[in-house]
């Protein structure tokens, strides 16, 4: 069906085509993903713009030897194609399908696993010394993006790697676009950088025609010199230079004749390269050309018609922007503090409505938590909004800058639990255990929209010193019970169904699955008893030595890893008081892999049908479902 692409299987194969067939190649590439990630869903703007690039370091490069870490690893679609994956695209994202990140478990191809921001400039150097200590010649690429460069681990490995003497190469892909625009001082920079675009597009044009005359490489050099002169003219030293970097760009980032050009050119440089490539986001689709962030992530869709703008659910996230809102309407001193992720959050209505009060730091969550502890010391309300996963990378600024100082920081901890087809790096699992462990931390989990929304107007109040975090998960889903009944009142957990024979303790997400665990155990003649926890920590002790006093056996679900979670505090807290009644404490194992949450749910005996026969177990009643 592809002339081309259907001969690609390897690497070498890219090498054998010719330029006008790379050209073809680059069109079949870009109908292939549009028409395959529209039936799988996935990342699509960022893939369709990194088409040429890609098959310009498979041309300049020699893989596996050589190594090109992707940033995030969101973009790798492209090198996943023609390193011999194709035929799994239709499984992509699935439940033991192809991953939608670089996994080094998946090809010898993939060097370092991504899935987390600004990364891969780190990796890179750690590799690139590597293969200096054993003596290797071999390159190492890191593919970073304009976005991902806002985060602070880049510019960490930049400043280290500016005196390594050889074999290193950042391509900085360069779309002007994060999820949505880009912000920050480096996109300052880069604007600058990209206001002279002709100049080298000349000049590298001017070269490739004289590269076919022997003569070429001398007056190569010479115009090399004089691009130097006219640069810092231009523009002046670029940050990048004042590294240690040698900085080629901008350079257009859709002529692969040019790219693989100048990427030979940059091996033979014995510093580090920065070498700026220019490309367009969602390039050759033009819905995806014209809302690039939409297209970013997406679920299936039409492709010849693109995503309908149609009703959609409400979601966790869109209660959470909302309330922000209301909130703010009414009291000057709420602010919102969130990491290139306003999209995501359901921020962005805040961020258009309060716009003074809204900051997007960029993919800087360290800096996001520490900036909004000096809110907050300042007498503000900041609300930190970012996803469970990325909030780990802010470990110390949570516990050094927010709670060793009891600062009125709440947290609202999007994405918590299983997040589905993103996989291991992107599941939130690890928030309950990390937030609890830190002092003067008060850890809430609504399982309602309404209790979202009674919790965040909680922290807002002021009649709680300390920080907050507020868990909830991706999506819509809400318990089947209503529990929006009872207020929220902090450390007093909802007794959603009383009876004699189970106890089960669960928050959020869990509490539609712990009612749906009720219906089966019901059916096989047990009267549970299922409380909607709601604080998570502080526990409260009292009330669940009270009730385990009452049954024969206490369970705890939550969507979380089991060290460190409640469950485990629950367990402990009726060891203290030697209670005698069985426990059974159910949550995820560290690492979860991708596929749909019903499938992972099913895998991690997290489903109620598996939690209700582990129950049944606990119980000596095995089998009986
Ligand atoms: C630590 C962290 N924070 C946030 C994200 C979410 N995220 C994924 S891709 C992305 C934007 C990346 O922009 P860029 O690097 O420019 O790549 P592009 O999509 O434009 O190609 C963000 C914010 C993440 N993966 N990791
Ligand atoms: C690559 C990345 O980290 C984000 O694009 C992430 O996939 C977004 O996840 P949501 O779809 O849950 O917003
Ligand atoms: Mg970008």
């Amino acid at each position: 069906m592809f002339h081309l692409l259907d001969r690609i299987s390897c690497p070498e194969d890219v090498k054998k085509l010719n330029i006008e067939e790379t050209h073809v190649l680059a069109e079949e590439i870009r109908a292939f993903l549009i028409d395959s990630v529209s039936k799988t869903g996935g990342h699509l703007a960022s893939n369709l713009g990194v088409v040429e690039l890609t098959i310009a370091l498979l041309r300049a490069f020699d893989l596996p030897e050589d190594k090109i870490v992707w940033d995030v690893g969101h973009q790798s679609y492209v090198y996943k194609l023609l390193t011999g994956r194709r035929d799994k695209f239709s499984t992509l994202r699935k439940y033991g399908g192809l991953a939608g990140f670089p996994k080094t478990c998946e090809s010898e191809f993939d060097c370092f696993n991504t899935g987390h921001s600004s990364t891969s400039i780190s990796a890179a150097l750690g590799i690139a010394k590597a293969n200096i200590l054993k003596g290797s010649d071999a390159h190492t690429v890191a593919v970073i993006g304009d976005g991902a460069l806002s985060g602070g681990m880049a510019t960490e490995a930049l400043c280290d790697a500016g005196n390594l003497k050889k074999n290193f190469i950042v391509v900085l892909n360069d779309n002007n676009m994060s999820i949505s625009k880009s912000v920050g001082g480096f996109t300052k920079h880069l604007t600058k950088l990209r206001s002279v675009p002709a100049y080298f597009t000349f000049k590298s044009r001017i070269e490739r025609e004289l590269s076919r005359f022997s003569w070429g490489d001398k007056i190569a050099l010479f115009l090399k010199k004089f691009k130097d002169l006219v640069k810092h003219i231009l523009v002046g030293n670029t940050v990048f230079d004042d590294m240690g970097f040698t900085y080629f760009g901008p350079v257009d980032g859709h002529d692969v004749e040019m790219l693989t050009l100048i990427l030979n050119r940059a091996k033979l440089v014995r510093g580090p390269v920065l070498l700026h490539v220019i490309t367009k986001k969602g390039k050759g689709y033009k819905f995806a050309e014209k809302h690039p962030a939409v297209y970013h992530g997406v679920s299936t869709f039409e492709a010849s018609v693109g995503i309908s703008s149609g009703k959609r659910h409400t979601t966790y996230s869109r209660i959470a922007g909302n309330t922000l809102c209301a909130l703010a309407e009414r009291d000057n001193n709420i602010c919102v503090v969130t990491a290139a992720m306003s999209a995501g959050t359901g921020t962005d209505e805040f961020a258009e409505r309060f716009s003074r009060k809204f900051f997007d730091v960029a993919i800087a969550e360290q800096h996001a938590v520490t900036f909004a502890a000096g809110l907050a010391i300042s007498g503000l309300k900041p609300f930190v909004v970012i996803y469970s996963s990325f909030l780990q990378r802010a470990y110390d600024q949570i516990l050094h800058d927010v709670c060793l100082q009891n600062l009125n920081v709440t947290f609202c901890i999007d994405r918590a639990g299983i997040v589905g087809e993103d996989g291991e790096t992107h599941h939130g699992l690890f928030d309950i255990a990390y937030m609890s462990a830190m002092p003067n931390m008060t850890v809430l989990a609504p399982a309602s929209f309404a209790e979202l929304e009674q919790m965040m107007r909680f922290a807002a109040s002021g009649a709680h010193q300390g920080p907050i975090a507020i868990r909830y998960p991706r999506g819509y889903l809400q318990p089947e019970t209503k529990t929006d009944v009872s207020p929220f009142v902090l450390g007093i957990p909802h007794t959603v169904r009383q009876g004699k024979d189970v106890c089960i303790f669960c928050a959020g997400l869990m509490l539609t699955i712990g009612e749906k665990v009720c219906a089966l155990l019901k059916e096989h003649g047990l009267n549970p008893t299922l409380v909607n926890l709601r604080t998570l920590f502080p526990l409260n002790t009292e009330f669940v030595t009270h009730m385990a006093k009452k049954h024969k056996l206490v369970v705890t679900l939550e969507d979380g890893v089991v060290k460190g979670g409640f469950g485990e505090s629950v367990a402990a807290a009726l060891a203290e008081r030697e209670v005698a009644c069985k426990c059974l404490v159910k949550g995820y194992a560290p690492v979860v892999p991708h596929g749909s949450p019903k499938e992972l749910k099913k895998l991690c005996r997290m489903d109620e049908h598996s939690i209700a026969e582990d129950i049944l177990e606990k119980l000596n009643r095995k089998g009986e479902i």
